[in-house]
């Protein structure tokens, strides 16, 4: 086996065949449908005015049903892309050359605030990441701290030293699950089983004890702290090397990676971008330090599930292959917090299972700021200034000559050993107004063009040439806290929509720039993920006009007995079935698919609409960009809602009364609807806008449930009642205006 590395692959790449072929007939088929239905509506505008006149349709609604359909099957075209050549992979991590030929990795964790993201927490995480299965003196690992708070540096010293105990157990017994929180809590962790190995029981039980100290320590730690305040927004750098001896020669002697704590410097009169912004300092701090080629970037809530995932990632970076043009090794986000039915789709399956195997099938997933190994000088190096123009370099990457001289790949300073005047350096490159008329955040780094920084920077780089891979094999690598409450996903959902919708309306767009820097297909990827909030348009026209319509007896669709009926019922059968394959595929089950439906339809009512309205309002500067961490504080009663499947509706009436007011358009025009359908018996014309009223009623029954029937914690507040009843009646008689035009 010793022999074999530079004959066998590192690495295998499967198409999925099976997947394919269906993929591609769906493809067939659908499309085929929708160019039925197209013919359908065209044909409307060419009737005989006279006959036109009889079938009672007014040009406004039809024309804005129509536009939804346009809109909706531009995106569904651009999602084909996805389905276009899935592929999954293999890696044989025993075939990497030995340590000493394996190339350092510098790993970067970042956290913003330690109430909504709890020390203990990112602890947990810093103390996973310093255990990987890697060559200790290969591995270094910086945290950004954004909060500045003396409790999260202490607590790096407490995880420190708790890692000099941690580190060799975990190296004796093979630990695969190397965050210590874990660890002891899961009832399974695919660990050697502690029942063939006495000693293992026994030293586990003294590493359970020296856990709960260490977390004591930081209990502790957080209240004698509580009267310090530091404000979050306006403080000097704080960076330390962190290094604490103990009067034990023995654990003296324990080698661990490097640990560095970097707060960047805050003032309220620079602007400090937020994740990107603290990506980027940490990226000019690392490279006068430990300045490795490779970067693992984490979430403070995402820890390493498994202490394989650096081999597993240079299975890809070490192919000769491939490794030239790669820039990123993307791992699925997976989460610990997960329930079985998964209400809010927390673990976002469609983006980990179907969409990215799709991309990864063309030039690679997209990056998801959390979970990937990246080459340093992907983010870095720009090729095209020489070596020797210092002016244009300093323009370019800023004053610090030692940053400037880390871009050649052979600079490493001896930190070990004090790392003379580099600590100063770092100040300088932490402070903030380095990036002055600089190119940070713009061509190097990070991208501060958007709040979904990862996915900007992501593109960018496919854009230049780079390609990435998707590596997901069958034990979660990371794992990462899911939101699990209807206000945290509304929160994200919306950060994610505006992030989203503000590349697709930037000279950077998809559509525009991509097709010349990258394949088609890609940048069809790239346009459906961007244009993807736009869904709530034709969202918000499909649940109010046919509704509508149908209270006023306008018919928008083809009779029951007319042939086209059967071309819409093809058409919204396929899509549903599709899904629900798709879900079952990606181990889902039937109940999954229902509530990936319901929450689909919140988001788009919600957060959706407003994504798309942050966005506009960013772009003409009556709106400044804003990135609010979610919370990671397990709260006991919202878990438990959230496990017994209850929306906890605890949110903010700006989501809830759009919600509201649109099932209560629903249910009022269905009620007048069926009424008159069975008054005038007019159920031929008006089957298809009953059956939709009806479906989108049934799919948001949790609403209404909210509304009506529940009574705990988690329901609608009633006092939202009034004011979803004022925009329902606003929405009805403007409607009603209109139509009878
Ligand atoms: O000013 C800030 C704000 C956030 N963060 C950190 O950014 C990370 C992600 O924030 P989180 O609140 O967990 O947001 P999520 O919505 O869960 O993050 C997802 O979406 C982000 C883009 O919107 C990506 O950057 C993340 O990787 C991805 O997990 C956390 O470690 C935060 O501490 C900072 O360092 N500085
Ligand atoms: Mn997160």
């Amino acid at each position: 086996m010793e022999k074999s590395h530079g004959t066998q692959p590192l690495n295998l790449c499967h198409i999925q065949k099976p997947l394919l072929i269906i993929n591609r007939l769906h493809m067939l088929l659908h499309s085929t449908a929708l160019g039925f239905l197209f013919y359908y509506r065209l044909s409307f505008f060419f009737q005989n005015p006279e006959t036109r006149e009889r079938t009672v349709t007014p040009l406004l609604p039809w024309l804005l049903v129509f536009a939804s359909e346009i809109i909706l099957s531009f995106i569904w075209i651009l999602g084909q892309a996805f389905r276009w050549r899935p592929i999954s992979r293999t890696v044989f991590p025993e075939r990497l050359p030995e340590d000493g030929k394996l190339p350092p990795i510098d790993v970067f964790i970042c956290t913003a605030d330690p109430i909504k993201e709890p020390t203990l927490d990112v602890m947990n995480t810093v103390l996973s990441a310093m255990a990987l299965d890697y060559p200790s003196e290969k591995l270094h690992v910086y945290l950004s701290d954004d909060g500045s708070s003396v409790v999260t540096l202490h607590g790096m010293k407490e995880a420190w030293k708790f890692a000099r105990l941690w580190l060799p157990f975990c190296r004796k017994y093979r630990i695969k699950c190397r965050c210590p929180k874990a660890y002891f809590s899961a009832a399974e962790t695919g660990d050697p089983d502690s029942a063939e190995n006495s000693d293992l029981v026994e030293e586990k039980q003294k590493m359970k004890e020296m856990y709960e100290a260490f977390k004591e320590n930081i209990m502790r730690i957080r209240q004698d702290s509580d009267h310090i305040i530091t404000s979050a927004r306006d403080h000097p750098s704080v960076i330390e090397v962190i290094k604490e001896n103990t009067s034990d020669e023995e654990l003296d002697h324990v080698e661990l990676p490097l640990l560095v704590y970097v707060s960047r410097e805050k003032r309220p009169s620079h602007p400090h971008h937020f994740k990107a912004g603290a990506l980027n300092a940490l990226l000019r701090v690392s490279a006068v330090m430990s300045n490795s080629p490779y970067i693992l970037f984490l979430d403070c809530d995402m820890f390493c599930n498994d202490s394989a995932s650096a081999r597993q990632a240079m299975c890809f970076h070490l192919d000769p292959k491939i490794s030239p043009s790669l820039a990123f090794v993307q791992f699925p986000q997976k989460f610990h917090n997960v329930s079985k039915n998964d209400i809010y789709d927390s673990q976002l399956r469609s983006i980990f299972t179907i969409q990215w195997q799709g991309m990864d099938g063309l030039k690679g997933p997209a990056m998801c700021g959390t979970g990937f190994y990246i080459k340093r000088v992907s983010l870095c190096r720009n090729n095209t200034i020489k070596d020797t123009n210092l002016p244009e370099l300093q323009m370019h990457y800023g004053s610090s000559n030692e940053f400037i001289k880390s871009l050649n790949q052979n600079y490493r300073k001896d930190l070990v050993n004090g790392g003379h005047g580099i600590l100063e350096e770092t100040h300088l490159l932490a402070s903030c107004h380095y990036e002055v008329s600089t190119k940070w955040g713009q061509e190097v780094g990070f991208s501060y063009e958007s709040v979904a920084e990862d996915f900007l920077t992501g593109f960018n780089l496919h854009c230049n040439g780079w390609i990435s891979v998707f590596c997901n094999p069958s034990r979660p690598q990371f794992l990462g806290t899911a939101t699990t409450n209807l206000n945290d996903s509304f929160i994200q959902g919306t950060r994610w929509s505006s992030g989203f919708f503000e590349i697709g309306i930037t000279s950077s767009c998809p559509l525009i720039s991509g097709p010349l820097r990258m394949s088609l297909l890609q940048s069809m990827c790239y346009a459906q993920l961007t244009y993807m909030p736009l869904h709530c348009m034709p969202f918000w026209c499909f649940a109010t006009i046919p509704q509508l319509c149908l209270l006023h007896g306008i018919p928008l669709y083809p009779k029951v007995s007319d042939p086209f009926f059967l071309v819409f019922l093809f058409i919204f059968v396929s899509s549903l079935s599709k899904h629900l394959l798709e879900v079952v595929i990606s181990g889902g089950t039937f109940r999954n698919w229902i509530n990936e439906q319901r929450i689909r339809m919140m988001k788009l009512t919600a957060c959706h609409l407003y994504g798309c309205l942050h966005a506009l309002l960013n772009k003409i500067g009556l709106r400044e960009a804003s990135f609010l961490p979610t919370n990671k504080v397990e709260d006991e009663e919202q878990t438990m809602l959230y496990q017994m499947d209850k929306y906890d509706f605890r949110t903010s009436n700006t989501f809830l009364v759009p919600m509201v007011s649109l099932i209560i358009i629903d249910i009022s025009c269905f009620i007048m609807g069926l009424k008159r359908a069975i008054s005038l018996d007019d159920w031929d014309s008006m089957f298809m806008q009953l059956s939709l009223s009806a479906y989108v009623i049934i799919l948001n029954y949790p609403i209404i449930e909210g509304l009506l029937i529940r009574k705990d914690k988690g329901r609608i507040s009633p006092s939202v009642a009034p004011l979803t009843g004022i925009v329902a009646t606003i929405i009805q008689i403007t409607s009603f205006s209109l139509l009878r035009n």
